[in-house]
């Protein structure tokens, strides 16, 4: 997309300590996603989600993240914790993504390597016609995403008109190269800021914080310099 403000967003994924997500707010991220899919490593249950989000600083938004959850488990999170936008990261469909009455992003999976083709922006946005955003991961199609692996960042093109998060295998070393070739809405982080699955470690989050910055600095910089 355009780009317009000069401040990537950033969402930390699969917080499982208040600690961690007390954090998150003091370093200025936007939103924490608590992850409620089945099988992954940093699932947490609604209860866990609550205490959470008592402990979320104002302005940072909560992100309740599903892998092909039940419609049943969806509208119970939604109920008990409050989330302010959900993520799909599985087979869902527009309808089912809609029906919760929320803001949703849609995960696509983007798998790994190269070889792929650009990915078919206006195809999304028919397909998903409900939907605030995209998250590009790296996880191939029905892979466990939150491995830590990268993806081509060359299969998104430029000019993406709607919000989209970049993700899979974002660290502090390579997240400052992936805001500035691909200009995104937003970059979302798991692994890369993490000790062991779902233990977030404090150095690893703010290095990662300060290197989105100096991205933002440096664009913010170029397009000073072209008036
Ligand atoms: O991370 C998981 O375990 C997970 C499981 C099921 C659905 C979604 C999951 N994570 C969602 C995320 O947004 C991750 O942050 C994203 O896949 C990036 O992960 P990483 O490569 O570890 O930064």
């Amino acid at each position: 997309m355009k780009r317009t403000l000069f401040r990537t967003r950033i969402k930390f994924c699969g917080m499982t300590r208040p600690g961690d997500v007390r954090l998150a707010g003091e370093l200025g991220v936007d939103a924490v996603g608590f992850i409620f899919a089945a099988d992954s490593p940093r699932r947490v249950d609604a209860e866990e989600a609550r205490a959470m989000r008592v402990a979320l600083a104002p302005m940072v938004s909560p992100v309740a993240v599903f892998r092909d959850n039940s419609s049943e488990e969806v509208r119970d999170v939604v109920r008990r914790v409050r989330p302010v936008l959900l993520q799909f990261h599985g087979n869902e469909e527009d309808a089912f993504c809609r029906s919760f009455g929320l803001p949703y992003l849609k995960a696509i999976a983007m798998g790994t390597g190269s070889g792929q083709g650009a990915v078919d922006f206006i195809a999304l946005r028919v397909r998903y016609a409900g939907a605030s955003g995209f998250l590009f991961d790296s996880h191939g199609a029905g892979e466990s995403p939150g491995q830590g692996r990268t993806f081509d960042w060359s299969r998104l093109k430029p000019g993406i008109e709607t919000p989209f998060f970049v993700s899979g295998g974002l660290t502090a070393d390579n997240v400052h190269d992936a805001a500035l070739a691909l200009l995104p809405w937003g970059v979302d982080v798991s692994s890369g800021i993490e000790r062991s699955p779902g233990l977030k470690d404090g150095d690893l989050m703010r290095r990662f914080v300060e290197e989105v910055r100096r991205a933002d600095c440096a664009e913010l910089g170029k397009s000073c310099e072209a008036g």
